[in-house]
């Protein structure tokens, strides 16, 4: 058996992540071709890199198909319901940082917070006929969130990426996605409610529960957490 670490197979995660390992002494790269999804691990002994998207890692993890992953918070916790059952948080890495917020057209003056939304929402179905639309790919964390605060008048809309596009495409009213920069909610014309963060995410190093671990992946396991446990080397 090799312990299975799955990593983003691509783009700023990726870039990231291999960066944090050899911090710690453990080398990660791709093999192959640029488009061969294959990769390789040096510095420990009996670790096997899966290259797979950061949206599928939750599952991966819940499923034991790899015993650790690199994901956001976001991710885990959009995915899995039970993730504290199912995976143990290792370590944040300390990038990958977004915030999830729920945020409304600039020019509605007169909403601010949740508050001045539940009454939008009732305003906005009198007025159409049918509910207010929150577009977002984080349904589960959105509804959670709404009924936390008392909004039920309203209508999810998926929206698996562009999410900021989707109140000028007139598909939807509000929209609940991550930001980092603030940059793709202001070129939009957006505004975050004052209290409408949702959650806050970091890229994070998680291990499966429910994975089979092999003595000798213990063993690969327990030298991977001594490194992590040491910290990254100074450069
Ligand atoms: N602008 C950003 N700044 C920092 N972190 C981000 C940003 N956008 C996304 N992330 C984080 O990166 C992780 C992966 O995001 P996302 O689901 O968008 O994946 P992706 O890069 O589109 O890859 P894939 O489509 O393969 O899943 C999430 O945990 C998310 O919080
Ligand atoms: O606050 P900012 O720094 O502008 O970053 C936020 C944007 O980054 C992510 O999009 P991504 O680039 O992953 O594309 P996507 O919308 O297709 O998921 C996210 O969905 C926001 O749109």
């Amino acid at each position: 058996m090799t312990l299975k670490l799955g990593v983003p197979s691509k783009g700023r995660l990726m870039e990231k992540t291999f960066d944090w390992f050899a911090d710690r002494g453990v080398a990660l790269s791709r093999t192959g071709s640029d488009r061969e999804y294959a990769g390789a691990v040096e510095g420990i002994e009996g670790i096997a890199l899966v290259l797979l998207s950061a949206g599928e890692v939750p599952r991966e993890l819940a499923a034991g198909r790899i015993h650790l992953g690199v994901t956001g918070t976001d991710l885990i916790h959009e995915k899995l319901a039970l993730w504290e059952r199912q995976l143990t948080e290792i370590a944040p890495m300390g990038f990958g940082h977004a915030d999830l917020v729920l945020a409304v057209p600039r020019l509605w003056v007169d909403v601010d917070t949740l508050d001045d939304l539940d009454a939008a929402a009732a305003a906005f179905r009198d007025r159409h006929g049918y509910r207010l639309r929150i577009a977002t790919k984080y349904h589960r964390l959105t509804r959670e969130f709404l009924q936390g605060a008392g909004v039920a008048d309203y209508a999810l809309v998926d929206s698996q990426g562009a999410t900021e596009g989707t109140v000028k495409n007139e598909t939807a009213e509000v929209i609940a996605d991550i930001t980092s920069s603030g940059e793709t909610l202001r070129a939009n014309h957006l505004k975050i409610l004052a209290d409408g963060l949702i959650l806050q995410s970091q890229a994070t190093l998680w291990q499966s529960r429910v994975a089979a671990y092999a003595p000798e992946d213990e063993a690969a396991l327990a030298q991977l957490l001594d490194r992590i446990a040491g910290g990254a080397a100074a450069s």
